[in-house]
């Protein structure tokens, strides 16, 4: 498998010579809606946060979307090439990862799950997040949100990022427990459609970013999600005799619509339980 690290590290570089370009650069290429550079707004439904970012789609077509024809300039060309060969090579990461999800679960075939983001037509997107030093005002005891609590809608969340703290996980109890940061290591979060596939056995857990008070957070995310057209529902080779489905069946076209509608701290899948 080619090794993510290497584009990894030339796309981190590249991002935060983007990030440092002076405001107006930056805004040519936004407002994300969805795609594009966003800055302190996310999503449209009033969500704000101490943070600004570039989201892309991953299609089979490297780098199509016309909000991101920067990247497409010749000064664009590096950070292009990186993207392209950072996606497919967290791709195929985050396919490790579900095949041993499935495996796990004592499930085949072993590509059930991982066959949906490999899918030509996979609707996946990455997300570069940069979270700036933020002066903490007295009033908000050194707590100023980076990103707000929320999950994931697709199937796998491949994150990573640099050495700044901020990422934090909510337990069942509802208190918040730090990730370390670790540039070395990528964070996997169990998306809500996989969730729904697995009937709740792998659950998508909420998660937050805190803005720093001193260093800059630079995180990229790969989101891997199925086809638009893709019927989500348990698994029945999953189920045991007698256990309940908690979901309808929706196609992951019908959740994103309800999902963009939502705020981040919303219960996406709240809708679509039964
Ligand atoms: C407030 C929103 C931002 C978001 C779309 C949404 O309406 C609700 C889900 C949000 C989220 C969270 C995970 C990813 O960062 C993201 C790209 C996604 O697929 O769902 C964002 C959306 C976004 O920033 O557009
Ligand atoms: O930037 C991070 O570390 C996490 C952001 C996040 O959860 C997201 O973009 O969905
Ligand atoms: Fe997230």
């Amino acid at each position: 498998m080619a090794s993510p690290w290497s584009s990894l590290r030339s796309s981190e570089e590249e991002a935060v010579k983007f990030f440092a370009l002076p405001q107006t650069e930056k805004e040519r290429v936004g407002p994300a809606s969805p795609f594009g550079y966003g800055s302190k707004n996310i999503g449209c439904n009033g969500d704000t946060g101490w943070v600004e970012y570039l989201l892309m789609e991953i299609t089979s077509k490297p780098m199509s979307h016309a909000s991101l024809a920067f990247l497409t300039e010749p000064s664009g060309s590096s950070f292009r090439s990186a993207l392209n060969e950072y996606m497919s090579a967290v791709r195929k990461l985050a396919c490790v990862v579900l095949e041993s999800m499935a495996e796990g679960l004592k499930i085949e075939p072993r590509n059930i799950f991982s066959k949906l983001v490999m899918d030509e037509e996979s609707d996946s997107v990455l997300r570069l997040n940069h979270y700036p030093p933020c002066p903490m005002p007295e009033a908000s005891e050194g707590v100023v949100t980076g990103f707000g609590e929320h999950t994931d809608p697709q199937i796998i969340s491949v994150l990573r990022s640099n050495d700044t703290a901020g990422l934090q996980i909510s337990l069942r109890d509802g208190s918040w427990v730090s990730v370390l940061p670790d540039r070395a290591a990528f964070f996997i979060n169990v998306g809500d459609s996989l969730q729904v596939l697995t009937n709740g056995r792998f659950r998508s857990v909420r998660h937050r970013v805190l803005a720093n008070g001193l260093k800059s957070r630079v995180s990229m995310i790969y989101f891997g999600g199925p086809p638009s057209g893709e019927r989500l529902a348990p698994l029945s080779l999953l189920m045991r005799e007698g256990e309940e489905s908690h979901y309808r069946e929706f196609t992951w076209c019908e959740y994103k619509r309800c999902a963009y509608k939502t705020m981040l701290a919303d219960n996406r899948l709240g809708q679509f339980e039964k």
